[in-house]
């Protein structure tokens, strides 16, 4: 069995992960931590858990993560970043939800997250947990820094194209939409139901923290820098991330082939019939990464529609299949459940 500790096990993440792993036959949760809620029983704040969750929160400083094979962190960024040396020293593993080991240039991470980092040689060291792309660096890490929910809509959808050098790297579009879950579980005051139900806007149209890490991800597949513009918009629904994504093609291609074949062993993305219009609910509380490619009216423009749970392939899922990876284990344990609909 793998011991695994969760550091923020009251968010949204947190208990996706709790969700998760509660099914999992491999995984013996050992600890769960929460400053706010250290003491309180896992399944009295989060009644779904009843019957698979048997712990209490324990506060982080009280917590024994060194005593864990594996430590997810589903804390606010700039967390993990303070523990993870120690962690890895002591032989544990470490998956990181957040961002302190995404961008592996520094100066760029620190100007985007507006701190200092705390260890950039182990931003060096970390493996980016997009399994599509790293599957096999992942295998061998002890860190692994787990994609965005956004970046990892986006770039799963970019990345057939770009591999396959048909479309112009230098003016890609990515108009994406988020639930407000993405916001995380505190209270402030844009989630606020009368703030974010019945309403749609974009934001961050200035610049993104998760420009960089998509532009990262995607220069790796070319080799070069990408040009990409991203606009981010919060939607009034609780799960889910839907991206529109478009560029200019450089020549004639098979598009619905050429995605079938980058995916055909790829167990969580889906791509779906050519003319498909996939819907968030598709993929509501799954691991699944569902992609259509479209042509309008046959011109040069390509535009691909690719749907992710924000929390699950966004997030705790990622974070789990990378668990799996790490470990061994076949890829889709604990991971195979239908999506929820409606
Ligand atoms: N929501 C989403 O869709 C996605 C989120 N992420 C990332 O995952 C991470 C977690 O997100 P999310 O679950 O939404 O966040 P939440 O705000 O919902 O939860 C944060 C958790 O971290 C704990 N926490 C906060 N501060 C500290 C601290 N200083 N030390 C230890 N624990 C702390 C909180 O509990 P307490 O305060 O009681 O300790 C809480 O359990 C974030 O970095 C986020 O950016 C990534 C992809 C998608
Ligand atoms: C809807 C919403 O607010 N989404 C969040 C992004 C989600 C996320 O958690 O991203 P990181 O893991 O990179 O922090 C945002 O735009 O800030």
């Amino acid at each position: 069995m793998i011991k695994v500790g969760i550091v923020g096990g009251t968010g949204y993440t947190g208990v996706e992960l709790l969700r998760l792993l509660a099914a999992h036959p491999q995984v013996a949760l050992q600890v769960i931590t929460s400053r706010a809620d250290a003491g309180t029983k896992v399944s009295q704040m989060f009644p779904s858990l009843r019957g698979y969750v048997d712990l209490p929160f324990t506060h982080p400083d009280e917590a024994k993560l060194e005593q864990c094979d594996l430590v997810f962190f589903a804390t606010p960024n700039g967390i993990a970043m303070q523990q993870v040396r120690a962690l890895l020293d002591a032989g544990v593993k470490v998956i990181d939800l957040a961002a302190d080991f995404r961008i592996k240039d520094i100066s760029e991470w620190e100007k985007w997250y507006g701190m200092t980092h705390a260890c950039p040689d182990l931003v060096a060291e970390a493996v980016y947990g997009l399994p599509e792309v790293n599957r096999a660096q992942v295998k061998q890490a002890r860190l692994v820094a787990n994609p965005g929910c956004y970046p990892t809509a986006v770039q799963l959808g970019f990345i057939p194209l770009l591999e396959a050098g048909v479309i112009e790297p230098g003016s890609l579009i990515a108009d994406a939409k988020s639930g407000v879950s993405g916001a995380g579980r505190k209270a402030e005051i844009p989630t606020l139901f009368s703030e974010a139900s019945d309403n749609f806007k974009a934001y961050g149209v200035a610049g993104h923290r998760h420009l960089p890490e998509i532009r990262q991800g995607l220069g790796c597949v070319t080799g070069h820098p990408v040009g990409l513009t991203f606009v981010p918009h919060l939607t009034p629904m609780i799960r889910g991330i839907h991206a529109t994504l478009y560029g200019r093609l450089t020549r004639d291609v098979d598009l619905q082939a050429l995605f079938e074949q980058r995916y055909a062993n790829e167990p969580f993305v889906d791509v779906m019939p050519a003319g498909s219009h996939p819907e968030t609910r598709s993929v509501r509380g799954a691991n699944r990464c569902r992609i259509a490619v479209h042509r309008p009216q046959g011109g040069d423009t390509v535009v691909v529609l690719s749907v992710i749970d924000n929390l699950v392939k966004g997030a705790a899922g990622q974070a789990v299949q990378n668990m799996n990876i790490m470990f061994c284990l076949p890829e889709s344990t604990a991971l195979d459940n239908v999506p929820l609909l409606p």
